[in-house]
């Protein structure tokens, strides 16, 4: 996707980047599959009901199914005697017939006898088993559940785009579905670069740190509806990057993500790397953290092309590269018509500082409005937010951004964040 800004200088929008990689990612075909795979995925299609439900008329008590004519003026002073001519449980197939007079011992669920139109619960009788005393007469289709009184079968039961609960799964199993198609699971490779970069728990020598980004781009996919097929840690080293990429490229992904080595250092092995592709650009986005982005389409032979981010490796800037760019394009992927996170209206309950001419991620906590004081009136509940982190913004902040709810989303045109400001807050959370 060789474009006008394919390498850093000019300074373009949040909005122009997001552009760029939403009008390079399409949807990936849908899959079929059974319903024991379905949880969580998103439905691909339209769902009809196979079946009525219920599938037939059957009964909602243990009891006697009952002619009601036979019952219809029982009473505690008056009771009627009916014998009991057969017993039908659930999933039993026989429908005896009951003449005047007569009973049939039913359990819950077990299908009506035809000649039944009405059920007597166990409650309302002697419990006998060859003769039955009614004392309480029911009404005509008493405890009687209908065929089709839930769904008709040809019903509508789920409409293509919504996410699979499980009380979503079991009525599509219900309506006589054993498979479904639902939009198909990114695979996605995550890749981190930097020599400095030690597995977490190990020692930690002078100039190293724990490597904590492929962990946070790994949960953040699979909360993107997204499989992490492939995971990995490279140092800035040019040859073993490419390798890297190769075995992703052998890996059958749908996107890979790299943090690190966007920028302009000596080391910056991504921009080596994948600089000299002409499928890959290098951005300048006037964005507070997330500047350097790289985005582009990676291709292994004449194969489909893969989406391929290198997001700054500092690791707030990786979190807000993802939220702002990434994440829309997993949802892409997966089909989904909304491909962004909830946003709020709150209020500030700090004032914060902005840099100027770049929209502004401030990762922040959203408060009570009893615990954030009172910066309008008493009366003022709309939700409160103030800096997650006490060095405000800083893209290296990674531990105050445990305590993030979301992010603020300043526009570029505001210099300062006063107290009882109204901000858009992105919540990340869910
Ligand atoms: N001369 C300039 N220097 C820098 C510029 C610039 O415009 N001119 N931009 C700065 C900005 S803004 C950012 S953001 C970073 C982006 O740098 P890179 O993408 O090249 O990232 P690295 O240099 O590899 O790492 C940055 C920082 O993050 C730490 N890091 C990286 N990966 C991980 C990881 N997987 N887990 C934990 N921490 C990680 C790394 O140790 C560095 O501290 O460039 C600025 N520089
Ligand atoms: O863009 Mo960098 O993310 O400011 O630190």
């Amino acid at each position: 996707m060789p474009d006008a800004a394919m390498s850093a200088g000019e300074v373009e929008t949040v909005d122009a980047h997001l552009a760029r990689v939403l009008g390079a990612v399409h949807p990936l075909a849908p899959v079929d599959e059974p319903l024991t795979a379905a949880h969580g995925r998103v439905l691909a299609v339209d769902v009809r009901s196979r079946l009525d439900i219920p599938r037939f008329d059957n009964s909602a008590m243990d009891g006697y199914a009952v002619r009601h004519s036979d019952v219809a003026a029982a009473s505690a002073g008056h009771p009627v005697t009916l014998r009991v001519v057969a017993e039908v449980a659930a999933g039993g197939a026989d429908d005896p017939a009951i003449g005047p007079g007569e009973a049939v011992h039913i359990m819950t669920g077990a299908p009506l006898p035809s000649s039944a139109d009405a059920v007597v619960p166990i409650e309302h009788t002697d419990a006998g088993r060859d003769t039955v005393i009614v004392s309480v007469p029911p009404r005509i289709g008493a405890h009687v559940r209908r065929a089709g009184e839930d769904l008709r079968a040809g019903d509508p039961v789920l409409a293509a785009g919504v996410r699979l609960t499980a009380a979503r799964v079991s009525a599509l199993a219900a309506a006589g579905h054993a498979r479904v198609v639902v939009q198909a699971t990114p695979r996605v490779g995550v890749v981190s670069t930097g020599s400095e970069l030690v597995t977490p728990g190990h020692p930690l020598a002078r100039g190293q740190i724990p490597e904590s980004n492929s962990l946070l781009l790994a949960g953040l996919v699979r909360g993107a509806g997204g499989d992490v097929a492939h995971i990995a840690t490279v140092p800035d080293d040019e040859s073993v990057l490419d390798d890297e990429l190769a075995r992703c490229l052998d890996a059958g992904l749908d996107l890979i993500v790299l943090s690190g080595g966007v920028s302009v250092g000596a080391h910056d092995v991504v921009r080596a790397a994948l600089g000299e592709l002409r499928t890959v650009g290098f951005h300048t986005i006037a964005m507070q953290p997330g500047k350097p982005q790289a985005f582009g389409m990676l291709r292994r032979d004449d194969e489909t092309p893969i989406p391929v981010f290198g997001l700054p490796g500092n690791p707030v800037a990786t979190a807000v590269s993802f939220e702002a760019f990434v994440r829309p394009a997993l949802r892409r992927l997966q089909g989904a018509a909304d491909v962004h996170r909830p946003r709020i209206v709150a209020v500030a309950a700090e004032s914060w500082r902005v840099p100027r001419a770049k929209v502004q991620y401030m990762p922040v906590a959203v408060v009570t409005p009893a615990e954030a004081g009172p910066p309008g009136s008493a009366v003022d509940t709309r939700p409160r937010v103030r800096p997650a982190t006490s060095g405000g913004s800083g893209s290296h902040l990674v531990g105050g951004l445990a305590a993030a709810d979301g992010y603020a989303i300043v526009p570029a045109e505001v210099d300062e964040v006063r107290v009882g400001d109204p901000v858009t807050v992105m919540l990340v959370t869910s």
